[in-house]
């Protein structure tokens, strides 16, 4: 697998002087292509500083990030976000279609019958079929998010970085949601780096956790996710394996220390 991601000693700092928060702490790590790598930190911990160094929102104090070999320094093209809000990233005023051809209308390389087609395929993929014509206002929260998915995907980025994307959809929306992702990664083997506070959401989604420390964010483990590709909301949260990783991942969380990986699998 060739690496797609590649973040060396990164660091961020707000402000100078006495007032400087430093955010983000001396991150390492590296996310390969066709890979669905979640970081769980716990709250204001710095994810989401860590993730616009990463997009080139935000110029980092420290350190280096990659895509595919070449350097960060700016937004790259071949890069999508998904935020949380989906209430803010949709413009009320385009249509669902509009919305997710939005981001390939600047792209002098996509006619128009290109830039309609992968609207509608992003759309199938998200299973959003008869709603092209509508507005995200006409929709429900979950239906928003799928949008902002398929307008993420329609670019097909080389890799698609999600912030808390389904922090504010309800429970059930939630697990749909879910497994609507990995099903349209494991499809067309997309590059993922998703960010969560979840830790139950980090082990179900992931083919690997990365755990991040109380403020500064710096990474405490990265672990394999040693559950089968095929996922399912009820059974795969209930086996031994996935009980015994989400244990771990807390005890991470709550500061304790890297464990063997044979103690991690639960000794199974
Ligand atoms: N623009 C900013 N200027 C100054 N400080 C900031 C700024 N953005 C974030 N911070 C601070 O940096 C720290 C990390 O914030 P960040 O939003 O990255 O954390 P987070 O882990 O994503 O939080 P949450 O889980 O609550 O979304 C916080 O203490 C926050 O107050």
């Amino acid at each position: 697998m060739a690496t797609m991601l590649e973040v060396s000693g990164l660091y961020h700092r707000y402000g100078g002087g006495e007032g400087a928060h430093l955010a983000v702490n001396d991150l390492t790590f590296t996310v390969e292509t066709g890979e669905l790598a979640c970081i769980v930190g716990p709250s204001g911990c710095g994810k989401s500083t860590m993730l616009r160094c990463i997009s080139g929102l935000v110029k980092p104090s420290g350190g280096e990030v990659s895509l595919q070999g070449n350097r960060v320094d700016g937004v790259p093209e071949d890069l999508a976000v998904v935020f949380q809000d989906y209430s803010r990233s949709l413009f009320p005023w385009l249509t669902v279609r509009q919305n997710v051809e939005f981001p390939l209308r600047w792209r002098r390389d996509i006619s128009k019958a290109e830039r309609r087609s992968r609207a509608e395929e992003a759309l199938e993929w998200v299973n959003l079929p008869g709603v092209a014509g509508k507005y995200p206002w006409q929709l429900s929260g979950g239906m928003q998010q799928r949008v902002s998915i398929a307008r993420a995907l329609a670019r097909r980025p080389a890799l698609l970085l999600m912030d808390e994307p389904f922090a504010s959809v309800d429970a059930q929306t939630r697990f749909e949601l879910e497994d609507l992702l990995r099903n349209v990664q494991s499809a067309n083997g997309s590059t993922v780096l998703l960010v969560t506070h979840d830790i139950d959401e980090s082990v179900y989604l992931g083919d690997r956790v990365l755990v991040l420390s109380k403020s500064p964010a710096t990474i405490v483990a990265d672990l394999t996710v040693d559950l089968p590709k095929e996922r399912d909301q009820i059974t795969t949260r209930e086996s031994p394996e996935f009980v015994s990783m989400r244990a771990e991942v807390a005890r991470l969380l709550h500061g304790g220390g890297v464990k063997e990986k044979a103690d991690v699998a639960g000794g199974s």
